[in-house]
């Protein structure tokens, strides 16, 4: 039990005015601490009047991150309630420019920093993290920080950002999660030459060496806490990202969010498309842009989605096409079709121009996967509408700056008839006298549900069919209320039920699929999930007595009347 100063210093035990009179003077306190007496839902309403003050959102950021650092249990229980007000700040698009000013507000830290000089030694750096029950790790090298590129370890805010998730909309307890920046140097000149930057002032290390130093890491996570620690990869660059999972998949707990989370989370919403426009996965073309990590877990998923509707495999990546920097991915084309897509070559005439490729190929599926901003321009989306009734549009790409285009544009040059999906938030659309409300295809409805689901039965492998499972919990909580306006996700109000009844499903697939390790097989998979889930309000601060009370112990009698003849 800690007592006096350390327990308002210590975030996790800290409740602020809403410690009691008893608590107080219980935990040596009393005195420390103004006369009022606050519920935790006084808190809330001061925390919303204080962050609305900010009209910077950097601000508001900072004024979370310091409330997370002083207050855990108000942090969280803030974010969880207030979903669509918060996400944008502690996630997407905020967290990308809080990580491109990382080295300004970098103040307490938070996570591990664990960098190539520290080769040979991981087992003891994650040694000095002091919490003994980790269950999940999300982990970056930074090279790929959203669509921001290389921040090297100013990519630190997003393990952060994405276990801030974890909790809050899965209830995966905040102790049980580690973030962490793998520290291998950055290829970004300006940060070489910042002077606040935080990491190793270095080119990356690439090669064998950096292979070493992961194979070291993800040895040295299941040594510290265990086989089953769920590990996240998240933003890496394409070179690593496709090979590290196919590498890791089947030996650690593993899966990689920018590959799996966002193909399931496109999928769904791929799947909520055919309810609107009562047209079959399998009867589509798709055209993704960018053809990285993401179009290819998209892809992938989409053909499986693809067969389960009866095609073959090869008939289904025969609908589905790619263009990257080079223009479409053409067998022909000089240099040929890059390894990591090989699968999405196509034997046909090359085509450097994307105007020109949408009017050739005709999609009914645009997927943005680029990071190239605008890159959806009016001629596109114009020709995507004139390729079908109800065209596709996903603008995929984070933070908002990068989207290939805006809700707005590709509702005004389709004449409103695109169903569309962006993976940062965009403002309500106006089309017409009538207003929409397009969904966030973002991972954030997908990874916290598979990681409760993963971590509530301890799985030892993640199978590429839990995204898919995933993805259909997804797409049957879209109602037809969010299809009339637009939106094929259900609201980000509903995400904390969405990610429940994700990890619900996984949990029964870990099952049936003989993954899961922990032991008897709960009868009741649904309550045991929730019974893992964190708390949000506040608990009894008082020091709990043990021992046990003789009238627990023993049976004892009432005391009989004393018969009167004696
Ligand atoms: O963080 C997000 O918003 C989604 C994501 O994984 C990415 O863009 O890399
Ligand atoms: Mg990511």
């Amino acid at each position: 039990m800690v007592r006096g100063i350390d327990h308002l210093r210590d975030p996790r035990l800290n409740k602020g005015l809403a410690f009691t009179l008893e608590e107080r003077q219980a935990l040596g306190i009393h005195g420390l601490l103004a006369a009022k007496f606050k519920t935790q839902e006084e808190q809330l309403d001061i925390c919303r009047i204080s962050i609305d003050r900010y009209e910077d959102n950097l601000n508001k950021y900072l004024y979370l991150v310091e409330l997370q650092d002083r207050n855990e249990k108000l942090f969280f229980r803030l974010l969880s309630e207030n979903v669509e007000k918060y996400l944008p700040i502690v996630y997407t698009p905020t967290v990308g420019l809080a990580c491109q000013r990382f080295g300004l507000i970098y103040r307490r830290p938070r996570g591990l920093f664990i960098t190539i000089n520290d080769k040979g030694h991981i087992f003891n750096i994650l040694k000095n993290w002091p919490e003994p029950d980790v269950r999940a790790i999300v982990f970056t090298d930074g090279e790929r920080i959203l669509g921001l590129g290389d921040l090297g370890a100013y990519g630190m805010g997003i393990p952060v950002g994405k276990l801030s998730l974890y909790t809050a909309l899965a209830g995966i307890k905040p102790h049980q999660c580690l973030p962490i920046t793998l520290d291998v140097g950055t290829d970004n000149q300006d940060l070489l030459e910042d002077p606040l930057y935080i990491g190793l002032r270095q080119r990356r290390t690439r090669g064998k060496e950096y292979d070493e130093f992961i194979d070291e890491f993800m040895e040295a996570c299941v040594q510290r806490y265990g086989q089953n620690t769920l590990l996240q990869f998240e933003d890496f660059a394409l070179i690593n990202a496709g090979r590290l999972l196919q590498k890791y998949r089947n030996r650690y707990c593993t899966f990689n969010d920018d590959i799996q989370g966002t193909a399931s989370v496109a999928v769904a919403g791929l799947m909520a498309a055919v309810r609107v426009r009562k047209r079959k996965l399998s009867e589509n073309i798709y055209l993704f842009l960018g053809a990285g990590s993401a179009s290819n877990g998209i892809a992938n998923l989409t053909v499986a989605a693809m067969m389960s509707e009866g095609l073959t495999e090869r008939q289904a990546r025969e609908r589905v096409y790619m263009f990257d920097v080079d223009g479409l991915l053409s067998t022909r084309r000089e240099g040929g079709v890059p390894e990591h897509a090989k699968a999405f070559g196509k034997d046909i005439e090359p085509e450097k121009d994307f105007e020109a490729c949408v009017a050739k190929i005709k999609p009914s599926c645009l997927i943005g996967c680029s990071t190239v901003g605008g890159a959806f321009t009016p001629n596109v989306l114009q020709q995507m509408a004139k390729n079908i009734e109800r065209p596709v549009i996903f603008a995929l790409s984070n933070p908002t700056s990068k989207a290939e285009c805006t809700a707005q544009d590709a509702y005004d040059h389709t004449e409103g008839r695109c169903i569309f999906a962006s993976g940062s938030p965009f403002p309500p659309v106006k089309y017409n006298g009538k207003e929409y409300h397009t969904g966030q295809g973002n991972n954030s409805y997908i990874f916290p549900g598979i990681a409760l689901g993963v971590i509530a039965t301890a799985t030892h492998h993640i199978p590429e069919t839990m995204f898919l499972t995933a993805a259909r919990t997804l797409a049957n909580y879209v109602s037809e209320a969010d299809l009339s306006i637009g939106r094929i996700y259900p609201s980000l109000a509903e995400v904390k039920d969405v990610s429940l009844s994700i990890a619900i499903e996984v949990a029964k697939m870990a099952y049936d699929e003989g993954l899961a390790s922990v032991y008897p097989e709960p009868k009741d998979i649904s309550k045991h999930v929730e019974n893992q889930m964190y708390n949000f309000n506040y608990e009894s601060s008082m020091p709990v007595v043990w021992g046990w009370k003789p009238e627990e112990k023993f049976n004892v009698r009432p005391i009989q009347p004393v018969p009167k003849n004696i």
